[in-house]
C-alpha cells in the first residue's frame, strides 16, 4: 500500500483554489521532491499530508487513513508522519535533548532511560552531541535544524515531511543540513517527501520529482529523467532552466 495516496484532491482558501485535481501516489520509502515557483501550492499540499491544512474534495490516504473522513484520528497520523518545517520550530525555553525527548515521552510514554539514549544516538547522527544542554538560541540555524530533524526522527515516523528546510539559512550551513537528509534518505527506509529548491539533493537523493504551478502538478517523473532526460512540461522545463542556472 502507498504511504501517500491524493485522489483528485481539491484545496480552497475560501475561494481561491489552491489545489487542483491533485493525485499522486507515494510508495513506502520513496524520498519524493515538490519544486515549483513561488505561490504554486507547494506548502499547502505537503501541510495535507499531516492534516495541518484540510482538503475539501477528494481522498488523501496517509498510512491506511483517509484524511477527508472526519472521524480519522489525526493524532495517530501525526505520530508517524514527522514534519521539518522552514523556521525550525523548536521550544525556546527547552534545552536541546528537552526538546527531543519531549514528544517521545507524551506522546509514546517512551522510558525515561530509552528516551534519552535514543535522544543521544541522534544527536551523534545529527553531529550535535556537544550541543545537547544548550537552549536552541545559543546554536545556529543549521545547528537548530539538525536539532528539529533529529526530534522528528525521535518519534520514529514512517514518513517525514520537509517544508523548504533550508531556505532560511545561511548558505554555509545548508549542506550540513543536507547531508543529515541525504543520510535519512539513502540509510532507512522512511518515506520522505521534500519541498525544496537544493537541486543537488534532488538529483542526488530523490526517487522522483514533482513539479508543481498554479495549483495543479504539471510533471511528475523519476530524478534521472527530470535531470537527465528533460521533463515533458514546457513550464517545468522553463523552471529548472532558472533554478539551475541561477
Ligand atoms: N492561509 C491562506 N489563506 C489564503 N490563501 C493562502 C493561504 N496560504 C496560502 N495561500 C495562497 O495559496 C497559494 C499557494 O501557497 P503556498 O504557500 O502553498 O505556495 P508555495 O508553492 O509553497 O510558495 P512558496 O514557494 O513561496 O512558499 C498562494 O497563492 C498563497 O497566497
Amino acid at each position: 500500500m502507498a504511504m501517500i495516496e491524493f485522489q483528485d484532491v481539491q484545496k480552497y482558501y475560501g475561494s481561491f483554489h489552491a489545489l487542483k485535481d491533485i493525485n499522486l501516489k507515494i510508495e513506502a520509502g520513496e524520498t519524493v521532491v515538490l519544486i515549483g515557483p513561488s505561490g504554486s501550492g507547494k506548502s499547502t499540499l505537503i501541510r495535507t499530508v499531516n492534516g495541518l491544512e484540510t482538503i475539501q474534495k477528494g481522498k488523501l490516504i496517509v498510512n491506511g487513513q483517509d484524511l477527508a473522513n472526519k472521524k480519522t484520528d489525526i493524532n495517530r497520523i501525526r505520530k508517524n508522519v514527522g514534519m521539518v518545517f522552514q523556521h525550525f520550530n523548536l521550544y525556546a525555553n527547552k534545552t536541546v535533548m528537552e526538546n527531543i525527548m519531549l514528544a517521545p515521552r507524551i506522546v509514546l510514554h517512551r522510558k525515561e532511560d530509552e528516551n534519552r539514549k535514543i535522544a543521544l544516538e541522534l544527536l551523534d547522527r545529527v553531529g550535535l552531541r556537544s550541543q545537547a544542554e544548550k537552549l536552541p538560541a545559543q546554536l545556529s540555524g543549521g545547528q537548530q535544524q539538525r536539532i528539529a530533524i533529529a526530534r522528528s526522527l525521535a518519534m520514529r515516523p514512517k514518513c517525514l515531511l520537509f517544508d523548504e528546510p533550508t531556505s532560511a539559512l545561511d548558505p554555509e550551513m545548508i549542506d550540513d543540513v543536507l547531508n543529515v537528509m541525504k543520510d535519512i534518505a539513502r540509510d532507512s527506509d522512511m518515506t520522505m517527501l521534500v519541498v525544496t529548491h537544493e537541486m543537488g539533493f534532488a538529483r542526488e537523493v530523490a526517487n522522483r520529482v514533482v513539479f508543481m504551478d498554479d495549483g495543479r502538478i504539471l510533471e511528475d517523473d523519476s530524478s534521472e529523467k527530470f535531470f537527465d532526460g528533460e521533463p515533458s512540461n514546457e513550464r517545468a522545463r522553463q523552471f529548472l532552466g532558472k533554478i539551475i542556472t541561477h
